[in-house]
């Protein structure tokens, strides 16, 4: 799909947009091609982890543009890393949760031994849209009785209020559109 346009202002300018079916969709992938702005982005969530969540045990990220993003956080902070994917997709044990996106349906797993009771957990993914993605992560996680502080997001498309589904889970986002 070609890149249609990309905004110059901060790290908009690393964001490209382009066109699916009917909806408008953003792309995160030049700011992996630009290591300033891929250091930027982390030293971000970094920051706002460090003063926001000193308690977090671990960094849970989804498929497929979380894992682009949480690994490098958890290094930085020291914790644990753990993949929530598309159904069919991880070996062993799994729990699973359906849900809906902009244009598709979907089922987000998890492995059963991901996270242990009692643990403090930051979710992170490239975008928030209707927020059905998120919501699907913070069920697996509940389930597994650990805690979810909150979900940090790239870019948050504000329009399709995602956060609300979220309800008291906050969303921390660098760019808002
Ligand atoms: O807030 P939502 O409406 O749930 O949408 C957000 C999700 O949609 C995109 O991924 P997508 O499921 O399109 O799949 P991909 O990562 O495989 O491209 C994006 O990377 C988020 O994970
Ligand atoms: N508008 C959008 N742009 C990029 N990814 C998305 N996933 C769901 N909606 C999206």
């Amino acid at each position: 799909m070609r890149c249609g346009r990309r905004r110059n202002t901060g790290f908009g300018s690393n964001i490209c947009s382009f066109r699916k079916f009917l909806f408008f969709c953003r792309d995160i992938c030049p700011i992996l091609k630009d290591p300033k702005a891929l250091t930027a982005v982390t030293d971000l969530f970094e920051e706002h982890v460090r003063r926001t969540y000193p308690q977090v045990d671990l960094i849970v990220g989804l498929d497929a543009r979380g894992f682009l993003f949480g690994p490098l956080l958890a290094q930085r902070l020291g914790v644990g890393f753990a993949p929530i994917r598309k159904k069919g997709k991880l070996p062993g044990p799994t729990l699973s949760v359906a849900y809906s996106l902009e244009y598709a349906k979907a089922e987000a797993e998890m492995q059963e031994d991901a996270v242990s009771a009692g643990q403090k957990v930051l979710i992170i993914d490239d975008l928030l849209a209707t927020g059905g993605t998120l919501y699907a992560a913070c069920e697996l996680i509940k389930r597994q009785k650990a805690e979810v502080l909150g979900c940090l997001v790239v870019i948050e498309l504000k329009y399709l209020n995602g956060s609300e589904k979220l309800q008291s889970t906050p969303v921390f986002s660098l760019i808002q559109y």
